[in-house]
């Protein structure tokens, strides 16, 4: 997968995104506290951490829902008080949500297709059309579209329509419509929630593949803790909106604030 084309190129291993200081309330409700971290370019990031400690929050910040009242962020080198959420998509972050976000009776194929809308410059009224460049165009994203539907195995599902799908495919299908966007930062929110083991095996497989093949960064909410370990290379956790700790795996799940705020035992 091609890294969009917008700002400079950031080598594996330097920072992607920065956060600093960044603190978000909603009228007296403290979200995130002077929170800072980053992520760095190829890697898996977990953000874990309790019930309402500000994971969500944090991701949408990230990606623009939220403007946070402190703080910045840094995306690929450029620095802004508050960004759009169109604006970090076309710059490169890609998304899914906590619960299935599609469009529930179109098929698994438009659904994705519908992610790669950024992607086409010609617009909806060239398409209604199918004027010459138009349809060259889009046989070009069709066949891009392809690609991921092969390399997320949903071949026998490109037809239905996803609101008849399993809960664990439709959020194959959700994975597939972000990458559709060929993000350069994925932020997935709980991509494994209300999955049966099998699936949330197949589902952490292809996290990593598509870490692994297409080289996409990837920051995930997580609660289960098992995927957590085996799946990232740097966790941060938060708690009550705070940061109480951040680093590998290993490090994180014998920090003792962490152990007494989440894990409650040592794994
Ligand atoms: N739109 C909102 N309006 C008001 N309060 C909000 C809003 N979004 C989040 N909050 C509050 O901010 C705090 C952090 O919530 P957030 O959803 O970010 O936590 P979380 O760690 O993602 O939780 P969970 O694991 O339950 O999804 C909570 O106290 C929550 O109630």
């Amino acid at each position: 997968m091609r890294a969009p084309s917008s700002g400079p190129e950031i080598a594996a291993g330097d920072v992607l995104l920065a956060v600093e200081n960044v603190s978000l309330a909603f009228g007296g409700v403290k979200a995130v506290t002077d929170v800072s971290f980053d992520i760095r370019k190829g890697e898996i990031r977990a953000i874990i951490g309790p019930n309402g400690a500000g994971k969500t929050s944090m991701l949408n910040i990230i990606n623009g829902f939220y403007q946070p009242q402190q703080g910045r962020i840094t995306f690929k080198g450029k620095t802004r008080p508050k960004m759009q959420p169109y604006e970090a998509a076309e710059g490169g972050i890609g998304r899914t949500f906590q619960n299935v976000a599609l469009f529930r009776g179109m098929t698994a194929l438009d659904n994705i297709m519908a992610g790669r809308t950024l992607k086409m410059k010609r617009g909806f009224f060239w398409q209604l059309f199918r004027y010459g460049p138009a349809m060259r165009e889009e046989v070009e994203h069709r066949l891009f579209v392809e690609e991921i539907i092969d390399f997320l195995k949903i071949q026998e599902i490109r037809r239905t329509p996803v609101g008849r799908l399993p809960y664990g495919l439709q959020k194959r299908v959700e994975l597939g419509r972000a990458l559709a966007m060929e993000p350069e930062l994925l932020l997935l929110d709980e991509p494994m929630a209300g999955m049966n083991i099998e699936e949330k095996e197949d589902m952490s497989r292809f996290i990593l593949d598509v870490n692994n093949y297409y080289g996409t960064t990837i920051a995930l909410i997580e609660h289960d803790m098992g995927v957590v370990m085996d799946l990232s290379d740097r966790v941060v956790v938060l708690d009550h909106g705070v940061k109480i700790a951040d680093g590998t795996p290993d490090e994180v799940k014998r920090d003792q604030a962490v152990i007494d705020a989440y894990l409650g035992v040592a794994h």
